[in-house]
């Protein structure tokens, strides 16, 4: 048996502000902080001892990150960083407030772009090169599944390995990468997963067995 936790960051300044964000990189609200706080003493009062966390290149994920491992008083853990874990990519909404953006496209189709796995939002026409993102690397815009497809070679390179070893492992990420694992791991169906949602800084805690099979789901 092995102890996964995942968690998505704090409260960011784009979710206070109601902004879709995706790969911009804005950082957390006092409110965030806070968050990040309490599920770090949720997981140290649980008494989790993990080999390592893994989070994404966005500072709201990375800061999540650090506030818990303090909690934690597991500063000295690695904290391997990858951009398979960003958010997935809102393309041209990015920047864009969601009330404004259901006003311009009508609820249904801004719920279908949110919620659905296979709705792209609209594309942006180029991205640029950044020094964390090589040009061609930043994706113009992405479906869950077309986020879910460059988040779980991670999962299957990375994370599963170390779990099958039995070390406990810990992924603070974002809402839709979360989604996206959450409908790997329990299989869940591509209409299902319209209907699930993860809240900022609330850890979800998966006991695995040796074949990362799910023995147990809890909120922690
Ligand atoms: O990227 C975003 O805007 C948020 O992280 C999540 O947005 P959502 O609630 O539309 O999934």
């Amino acid at each position: 048996m092995v102890d996964l936790y995942i968690m998505r960051h704090g409260q960011s300044t784009a979710n206070r502000d109601n902004i879709f964000t995706g790969w911009s990189d804005v950082a957390l609200t006092t409110q965030g902080v806070d968050q990040a706080k309490v599920a770090g003493q949720k997981l140290a009062a649980a008494n989790v001892h993990f080999t390592q966390v893994h989070t994404s290149y966005l500072r709201r994920a990375i800061q999540t990150a650090n506030i818990v491992l303090e909690e934690l008083n597991q500063l000295y853990l690695p904290l391997h960083k990858s951009w398979r874990l960003n958010e997935r990519h809102y393309g041209a909404l990015r920047g864009m407030n969601k009330d404004e953006a259901k006003a311009e496209f009508g609820a249904w189709q801004v719920h279908q772009w949110r919620r659905s796995y296979v709705a792209v939002p609209p594309l942006l026409p180029t991205t640029e090169a950044k020094r964390q993102y090589p040009l061609g690397l930043e994706p113009r815009g992405e479906s869950l599944a077309m986020a879910s497809a460059r988040l779980l070679p991670y999962w299957q390179d990375v994370i599963a390995p170390e779990l099958r070893q039995g070390h406990n492992q810990l992924i603070v990420a974002h809402g839709s990468t979360l989604r996206a694992l959450i409908k790997y791991l329990e299989q869940i169906d591509d209409a299902d997963i319209m209907q699930v949602e993860v809240d900022n800084g609330s850890p979800i805690h998966y006991q695995l067995d040796d074949q990362l099979k799910i023995l147990k789901k809890e909120f922690v």
